[in-house]
């Protein structure tokens, strides 16, 4: 909450506190994050490995930063519906299906790019 004492750098870096802190509590405590963050290594690996150039890098990091950030939001959507509606109701189903669609899209598009990156690489393999 602001604290109407803080100036203006004060209060920028008490909210990049509370931030940092979320950031920490989704890595630690949500599994979804988890795997999603375990998938950006194995990327990264890959990316080592194929050699992948600057702007492929560009793509992949911006797209595993697209499915994190829309895992972020989709989880504090589920927490608060959890919070304001803890038993079954439609509603609450349906909103939380809305929001699981957030990260689906960001993770089909993730699935395109990385088939342009990486078809063309595996495919010289053989
Ligand atoms: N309170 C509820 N009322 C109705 N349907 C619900 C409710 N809670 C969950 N659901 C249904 O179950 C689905 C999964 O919900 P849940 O909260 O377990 O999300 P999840 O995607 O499995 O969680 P996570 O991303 O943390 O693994 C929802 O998309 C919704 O269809």
């Amino acid at each position: 909450m602001k604290n109407p004492n803080d100036g203006f750098v004060k209060g920028r870096l008490r909210s990049l506190k509370f931030a940092f802190r979320g950031t920490w509590l989704l890595i630690t405590t949500e599994d979804s994050i988890k795997a999603q963050i375990a998938i950006a290594i194995i990327a990264t690996i890959l990316g080592f490995y194929f050699n992948i150039s600057n702007i492929e890098w560009m793509f992949q990091f911006m797209v595993i930063g697209m499915v994190l950030v829309a895992e972020s939001l989709n989880t504090a959507v589920e927490k608060i519906a959890d919070f304001i509606h803890p038993d079954f109701h439609v509603k609450i189903g349906f909103i939380k299906d809305i929001a699981a669609g957030a990260p689906t899209f960001a993770a089909i598009i993730s699935l395109i790019i990385s088939g342009f990156i990486y078809i063309p690489k595996i495919i010289l393999l053989f």
